[in-house]
């Protein structure tokens, strides 16, 4: 049997002494995509980033592919878009060449582009819905925008698995669409996918499996709540039901 993608077993992680995940287990098969959700300041982004090894482990252990992460070395299997960075950042650089840069684990920094690169980019691009984009500087797009070109900075590495950290939030409708494309495209091509979502909005027909962190640990993990009531409005912020059975808490920030 393959082993799944991440496994996390038992994680304590925590900074500067403080924990704030205490016992966190969690396995993602391949071709999962999986949400992670809880309310602000519950160790969504945490949990990810001690997945990619950003974050140091108190106890417990994660594996990738089946390597433990303190062996793990195919990072190019690995595509991740952290919480908004704003990819302009006063960085003259174009949305060609962002997007390239997803490329530099797979071909290093020496070799020139090789044809697979500009195909890859190419897809990256169209993906996203920004092929005609590709020769604009990065600081004349929208937030939106912005945000769809570190996504297809992370496609254009041709990853197995996919982590987000909040990849839709504050983004346009349109944005959120085409990020739900791209990301519907590289799940037909066997990818997985974890990320952390406040509003799954187009996303919600996506995910197959949602973990809520809460109180250090996991507190549900299985089928992706419902909005209920008005919370399922477009208008309203965040994503918490309040259904009999759910635990009170889980998802008010
Ligand atoms: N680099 C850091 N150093 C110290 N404390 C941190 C650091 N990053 C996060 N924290 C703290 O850890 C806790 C969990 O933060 P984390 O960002 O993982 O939560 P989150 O669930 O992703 O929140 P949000 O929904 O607001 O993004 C918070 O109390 C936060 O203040």
């Amino acid at each position: 049997m393959t082993a799944p993608v991440i496994t996390v077993t038992h994680a304590a992680v925590g900074y500067d002494g403080r924990p704030v995940l205490r016992d966190v287990s969690l396995a993602v098969d391949a071709g999962e995509v999986v949400a992670v959700l809880g309310a602000n300041g519950s160790g969504k982004s945490t949990l990810i980033r001690a997945v990619l090894g950003l974050v140091p482990l108190h106890s417990g252990a994660i594996s990738l592919f089946g390597t433990p992460l303190r062996r793990f070395r195919q990072w190019r299997r690995v595509g991740y878009v952290p919480q908004r960075l704003g990819a302009g950042g006063g960085v003259p650089a174009t949305v060609g060449e962002v997007v390239a840069s997803g490329r530099l684990a797979r071909r290093g920094v020496l070799r020139p582009p090789g044809r697979a690169d500009r195909a890859a980019v190419a897809a990256a691009l169209e993906a996203v819905g920004l092929a005609d984009r590709a020769r604009d500087p990065v600081a004349t797009l929208s937030g939106g925008q912005q945000q769809r070109t570190l996504i297809a900075r992370a496609l254009a590495g041709e990853p197995e698995l996919l982590v987000l950290d909040e990849p839709t939030a504050g983004v346009d409708a349109v944005s959120q669409e085409a990020f739900a494309g791209a990301l519907r495209g590289f799940l037909g091509g066997g990818g997985t996918v974890l990320l952390v979502a406040h509003e799954l909005g187009p996303l919600r027909p996506l995910i197959s499996r949602a973990v809520v962190v809460h109180d250090g640990g996991i507190a549900h993990d299985g089928v992706v709540p419902e909005p209920a009531g008005h919370h399922a409005e477009p208008d309203h912020d965040h994503v918490h039901p309040h259904g009999p059975d759910e635990p009170v808490g889980l998802w008010s920030s």
